[in-house]
């Protein structure tokens, strides 16, 4: 009967748990090797062991698709089969599964240890991404020089358009084996909502006009700061916004301040001044996380954990991430940190994964993932906008108690969160809107790189430094396109970070509509047990629930909407329409004049 089926099911599905706990943690063991050591060796041993548990995974998907499961009476059961039956990549035929898997490793390979040649001495050619070439986009101000690192960044890239050919190929016929149309309906699926893509669009047509009063300003200054390489009315040249995809501009802030004279100190020098190592820096945020009664780290984490670039010569990933080892101790980040402000926030971003990971570590391995992708992107980012907040970088001593404040320096600081937060949200929506247009057919090879800055121009206001051909592929410059990693995630993050964000700063007495002198943006949630309670309550539901159910728990909304960004920004938002008005600046952008 059915009954005795769900019985058996159930006894079925732990089991499977169980089993697939071990094979992940196999599974991450190998890929950590590679990531952390890239060696021919590395890709080999980690290729055979996906080989394998390719092979395993798809014998048990042909037990676990027997049974009736969508009839079964217990909702939690024919969820755990409903996300066991998606079978993924291993449904490809294994010669072309391990095909696509090598094409994702070569790409990202390429990516991560790329070199090029310095601008100011041309015998030089060991500058690699992470440190040097993010600190000359970062500090430089020599146009030429940032031209020149730009255009050789995405010049050692574009090889990887042949192998990124394949990739959509073979992770199509992937996702076709799995019953969707595309990839595109297999990245979608987790978030379990037929609107969700229009949900997006909605608000990123609610978030264009701060975004668009943000980009006039900046453009004004840049204007100011280097001339007429900087059009009146067109997009903004992507080189000089301070970071390789001008995906947040805080580097430029120091001449692109409101109140130039009421500037902080430079937190990245107190850094230093105060020996802050790699270290310290992830000792910090382990301290603020317990401030809210959140989880430890775990000994292994400290222990296995590669936090400053390794030197011994080595080549591996340093793109930052967090691991999972799906044994309930094992929790890792790989990030080649360096003392600066912009890696101290990405340490707590990091952390915010391990919280989520230790946090739901006692649900089956099933639901051992975020409510939907972008809460997991989101809970770093909720720490980090209390910790730079003017009231707890003085608490901790990163700004000095003593430095007034006033009106000036609160809107330099709301400024300084605003040139990551607001200017990040077109580019967090560009790049898998063009990925989806690829996946679906509508954007050919042959399109690529045209169709890559039509978005770019069209949606986010930026143009490339110089011409740009189908013999390039820009695409390739950013970690996440050869790394087969969604990024969607990143965008539905930096909207919902704000709901979680005003939710625990009311939970935590730091924020009150109705009270003007308790804005959302100087709300510090430190050491409340209150906020970080029902925070972990959210993240303990893993995807055990549909993603509305855990925002729920936090927020009381069931949706995501703009309301805790817009509110978060109103004082910036409303001080940057009245300067452009006073600066007669234009709003909005123009075709660019570059062959695209
Ligand atoms: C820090 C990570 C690892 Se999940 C990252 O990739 N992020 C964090 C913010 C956006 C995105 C990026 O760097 O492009
Ligand atoms: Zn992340």
């Amino acid at each position: 009967s059915l009954e005795d089926e769900e019985i058996r099911a159930r006894a079925y599905v732990k089991l499977l748990n169980d089993k697939i706990a071990l094979r992940n943690n196999r599974e991450t063991l190998a890929a950590w090797k590679y990531a952390s050591n890239i060696t021919e060796e590395n890709l080999k041993e980690q290729l055979d062991v996906s080989k394998e548990s390719a092979k395993e995974t798809k014998e048990d998907w042909l037990e676990t698709i027997k049974f009736n499961w969508r009839s079964f009476g217990d909702y939690d059961l024919r969820r755990q089969f409903e996300k066991l039956s998606i079978l993924g990549k291993s449904a490809l035929p294994e010669e072309k599964f391990l095909k696509l898997e090598k094409i994702i490793s070569d790409m990202q390979t390429i990516y991560s240890t790329a070199k090029i040649c310095d601008h100011k001495n041309k015998t030089k050619c060991d500058l690699v991404l992470d440190p040097e070439i993010t600190d000359i986009l970062a500090n430089s101000r020599d146009p030429e020089e940032l031209k020149h690192v730009w255009v050789e960044w995405r010049h050692k890239n574009a090889p990887a358009k042949e192998l990124f050919r394949d990739y959509v190929k073979y992770a199509n016929e992937a996702a076709v084996l799995n019953n969707f149309t595309s990839n595109t309906g297999f990245w979608l699926y987790d978030y379990e909502s037929p609107t969700f893509v229009q949900d997006v669009e909605s608000i990123w047509e609610q978030l264009k006009p701060i975004y668009t009063q943000l980009h006039a300003y900046i453009r004004t200054k840049l204007r100011q700061r280097y001339g007429d390489i900087v059009s009146e009315k067109g997009p903004i040249p992507a080189h000089l916004l301070g970071n390789m995809w001008a995906q947040s501009w805080s580097n430029i802030a120091d001449f692109t301040l409101p109140h130039p004279s009421a500037k902080r100190a430079d937190i990245t020098s107190e850094l230093l001044n105060q020996g802050y190592d790699a270290l310290k820096m992830f000792k910090t945020a382990e301290e603020f996380f317990v401030s809210l009664n959140l989880k430890k780290m775990t000994p292994e984490f400290w222990e296995r954990s590669i936090l400053v670039k390794p030197n011994d010569g080595r080549e591996l990933v340093c793109h930052a991430s967090a691991w999972d080892f799906f044994d309930k101790k094992d929790f890792r980040i790989k990030q080649c940190t360096s003392v600066n402000f912009e890696d101290f926030t990405t340490a707590h971003h990091e952390m915010g994964h391990i919280q989520y990971y230790l946090q739901y570590s006692d649900q089956p391995v099933v639901y051992r993932q975020g409510a939907n992708d972008g809460f997991h992107e989101a809970v770093g980012d909720v720490m980090s906008l209390s910790v730079s907040s003017t009231k707890h970088l003085k608490r901790i001593g990163l700004i000095d108690a003593n430095t007034p404040d006033n009106d000036a320096v609160d809107l330099n600081a709301l400024f300084m969160i605003g040139l990551d937060k607001i200017a990040f949200l077109p580019f967090g929506y560009l790049m898998d809107k063009w990925r989806w247009g690829i996946f679906d057919g509508n954007i050919t090879a042959e399109d690529y790189n045209c169709k890559w800055w039509e978005y770019r121009t069209s949606i986010q206001g930026v143009e490339p430094p110089v011409d740009r051909s189908e013999d390039d592929f820009d695409a390739a410059a950013k970690y996440h396109i050869v790394a087969d990693v969604p990024y969607l995630r990143y965008f539905v993050s930096f909207v919902i970070q704000f709901q979680f964000h005003r939710a625990a700063c009311e939970l935590a007495g730091e924020y009150d509509p109705e009270d003007p002198t308790k804005p959302l943006h100087k709300c510090d949630i430190y050491h409340s047990t209150k906020a970080g309670e029902s925070i972990a309550k959210m993240l303990q539901m893993g995807s055990s629930r549909p993603w509305p159910d855990a925002m729920e728990v936090l927020t009381g909304q069931r949706k995501m909407d703009a309301s805790g960004l817009l509110e978060y920004f109103r004082p910036l938002h409303k001080w940057l329409e009245a300067e452009n008005k006073k600066n007669g600046a234009y709003i909005g952008w123009e075709s660019t004049q570059k062959s695209i």
